[in-house]
Formats: structure tokens, C-alpha cells, sequence
């Protein structure tokens, strides 16, 4: 029996691995590549499969040569902005690509299928917390694409029996506090790896997208979650479905948030730079407060150890210096 995690070589996807191998599981990882590296799964203790999630041939053949039971599905395009510039590229990785998956699930007997959706797909609403029950309404490509591969999974559990999790993710951030796993891309936006890249000098400044919302100090508010707590969300559900547990959608959250302002002055404390911040336009796309309620998630027995801005930026600053020593090598 094995776990197979697609996008296991990227950020949330690695330390999903690294939690899956703590727990004894035996783990099977397909990514492309795309934004993941090979060098963040851990090799010795972990497959990996270069590919793509959209290849049927290849996902009957690791489905049935590795006798998987449980698929956590993580691989996708993530990054808002691009999915506005490019709405069809996301379309096709994220939902086509994802519908392959499903069904070669279904044709493989895979009886557990755990999906990394977002809280963008409850798009803009103006409750201090959002519950799952709230009607879905994405203001982006992206929380659009994350929608319908939602609903692919509720439409095969009623028609074949397929079980599912879906973890709608709120911002995840922060490091593996063992300094094992980061967040990698030179590509990534998320505000907590800038402001940290700002602060170690990498960037010259940090651009605040938009003042002007309808929040106290006027900039977007987001629940920042830690990344080996999103984790190991993942093996309470599963542990929850292989148990015969009923298909649910949860959020991974921590149920309170904090603006881009509040989150630069963690950064410029924790990291002791007082970097230049610059007020700039609002980008597409963007929410203006995303924070979860997350009872259902912490119903499963989900017992958090990381919800602490100041540490998980600690742990971001770790990492980007690691990283820039790396290169410096
Ligand atoms: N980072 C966040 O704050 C956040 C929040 C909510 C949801 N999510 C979701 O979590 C998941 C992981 O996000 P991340 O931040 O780790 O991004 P990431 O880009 O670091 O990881 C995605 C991984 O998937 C791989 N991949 C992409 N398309 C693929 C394909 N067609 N076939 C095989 N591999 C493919 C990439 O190479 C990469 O390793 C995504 O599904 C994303 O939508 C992320
Ligand atoms: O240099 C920056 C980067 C971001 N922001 C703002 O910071 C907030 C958070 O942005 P970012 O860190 O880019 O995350 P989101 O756009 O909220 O999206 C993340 O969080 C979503 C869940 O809420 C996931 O679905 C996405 O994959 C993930 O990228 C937003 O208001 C941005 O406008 C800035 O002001 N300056």
C-alpha cells in the first residue's frame, strides 16, 4: 500500500512527503517539474516519478505497479495573477488535468482521494470567517479552476463510490521547522517570501497591492497558515477516510488574519531590517479578507502547533538565507 502525491516536489507537496515518511507511509510523488525540484523530495525514503498528472498511461501504471490506496492531489498552477494573465493554461492543468486523475482513481480502485483546493474559491464575501457552507463565488481564474475539480470529486463520489477530502488551503506559509523543506520558487508572490527577500536585501522594497480596502488599515487581510501544520492536515484526513469516514470539504486555516501591513511589521521585527514599504494599485484578482472557520478540520482531531506569525516568518527568514547560501556555494 502506498501514498501517491502529485506536485510532491513542490512547496506544500515536499513537506506533505516529509510528513508522510515521518509517519511510516510509503510514498510515491509525480511532478512535472514545472515549479517543483527534484531535489526537495527526499529520495531516500520517497519515489519520485517525473511526469504529468494529465498522462492516463503513466497514472494506471503507478496506481497498479505501487498498489496505491490513497492519491493526495497538490500538484497545480497556484499563482493568482498568472491564472488572470492566462486563464486557459490554468484550465487545462488544474481541472483537465485533474479529471484524468479522478478517473484513473476510479479505474484503479483507489479507494481515498484527498484534493489541495483554496480559500479563493469563496471569492468576496463579507463574513468575518468563512464556513464551508457558504455558496462558492470565485472572483479569479484560478479559484475557478480549484472549483470544478471540487465538484468533479462530489459528482464521482456520487456516481462511483470515490471518497474524498478536500482541504481548502487559506495562505499557507512559513518552513519545515527541521530547516528540511522551503518555499523554492524564484517565481512565487506570496507576501510573507517577499517581505523576507526585502528583508535580507534580495529585493529593494516591498510593494503593498492596494490601501484602499474595506479593511482597518485599508490593505487585504488573509489567514497565513504554517506549512507543516497544512501538512499534517493531510494525514488526519486520511486517517479519517481510511477509517471509512463520510467525503467532506474542510478548510485549513487558523480562524483569525492578518493585513499586509501587519504582516511587513512582523517581518521588519522578527527580522530587525526596517525595509522601505511602497503603497502601489490593487492587484486583479485579489480578495479583500480571507480568514476560515475551521471547526470541521479541528472536529478530526487537526491540532495545530505552528499558529504564530512570528515564528512562521522566522521560519520563512531561515529559509531564504539557506537558500541564498545554497546559491552562493
Ligand atoms: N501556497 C498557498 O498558499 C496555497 C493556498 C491554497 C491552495 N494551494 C494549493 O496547494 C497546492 C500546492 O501549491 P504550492 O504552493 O506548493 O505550489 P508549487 O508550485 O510549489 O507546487 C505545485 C507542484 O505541482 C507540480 N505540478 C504542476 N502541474 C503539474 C502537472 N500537470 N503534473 C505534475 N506536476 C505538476 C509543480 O511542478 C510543483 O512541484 C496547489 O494545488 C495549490 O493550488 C496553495
Ligand atoms: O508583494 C506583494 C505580494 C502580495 N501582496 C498582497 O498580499 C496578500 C496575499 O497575497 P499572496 O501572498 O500573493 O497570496 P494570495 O494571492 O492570497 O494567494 C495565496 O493564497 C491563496 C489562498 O488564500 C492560494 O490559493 C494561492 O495559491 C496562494 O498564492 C494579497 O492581498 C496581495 O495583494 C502585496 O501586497 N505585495
Amino acid at each position: 500500500m502506498a501514498v501517491l502525491v502529485t506536485g510532491g516536489a513542490g512547496y506544500i507537496g515536499s513537506h506533505m512527503v516529509l510528513e508522510l515518511v515521518d509517519a511510516g507511509e510509503t510514498v510515491v510523488v509525480l511532478d512535472d517539474l514545472s515549479t517543483g525540484f527534484s531535489w526537495a523530495v527526499p529520495q531516500e525514503n520517497a519515489i519520485l516519478v517525473t511526469g504529468d498528472v494529465g498522462d492516463s498511461k503513466l497514472l494506471h501504471q503507478l496506481i497498479s505497479r505501487h498498489k496505491i490506496d490513497s492519491i493526495l492531489h497538490c500538484a497545480a498552477k497556484a499563482i493568482v495573477p498568472e491564472s488572470v494573465a492566462d486563464p486557459l493554461a490554468y484550465y487545462l492543468n488544474n481541472t483537465v488535468k485533474s479529471r484524468a486523475l479522478i478517473e484513473a482513481a476510479i479505474a484503479g480502485g483507489v479507494p481515498n482521494f484527498v484534493f489541495s483546493s483554496t480559500a479563493t474559491v469563496y471569492g468576496n464575501v463579507n463574513d468575518d470567517v468563512l464556513s464551508e457552507d457558504l455558496p462558492v463565488a470565485p472572483i479569479n481564474p484560478y479559484g475557478r479552476t480549484k472549483v470544478t475539480t471540487e465538484w468533479m470529486l462530489e459528482d464521482a463520489h456520487h456516481a462511483y463510490g470515490l471518497r474524498y477530502g478536500v482541504l481548502r488551503y487559506f495562505n499557507v506559509a512559513g518552513a519545515d521547522p527541521k530547516g528540511r523543506a522551503g518555499q523554492s520558487s524564484p517565481q512565487a508572490t506570496h507576501i510573507i517570501k517577499v517581505a523576507a527577500q526585502v528583508a535580507l536585501g534580495l529585493r529593494p522594497h516591498l510593494d503593498v497591492f492596494g490601501t484602499d480596502y474595506e479593511t482597518p488599515d485599508g490593505t487585504c487581510i488573509r489567514d497565513y497558515v504554517q506549512v507543516t501544520d497544512v501538512a499534517r492536515a493531510h494525514l488526519v484526513v486520511l486517517e479519517h477516510l481510511r477509517k471509512g469516514g463520510d467525503s467532506a470539504i474542510m478548510n485549513c486555516g487558523y480562524g483569525h488574519g492578518a493585513s499586509v501591513l501587519e504582516v511587513a511589521e512582523v517581518v521588519k521585527k522578527v527580522s530587525g531590517v526596517d525595509f522601505e514599504i511602497r503603497p502601489g494599485q490593487r492587484r486583479s484578482g485579489d480578495p479583500a479578507r480571507l480568514v476560515a472557520k475551521v471547526d470541521r478540520l479541528r472536529a478530526l482531531g487537526w491540532t495545530p502547533r505552528y499558529d504564530d506569525l512570528e515564528k512562521i516568518v522566522s521560519q520563512a527568514l531561515r529559509w531564504e538565507r539557506l537558500l541564498t547560501e545554497r546559491k552562493a556555494a
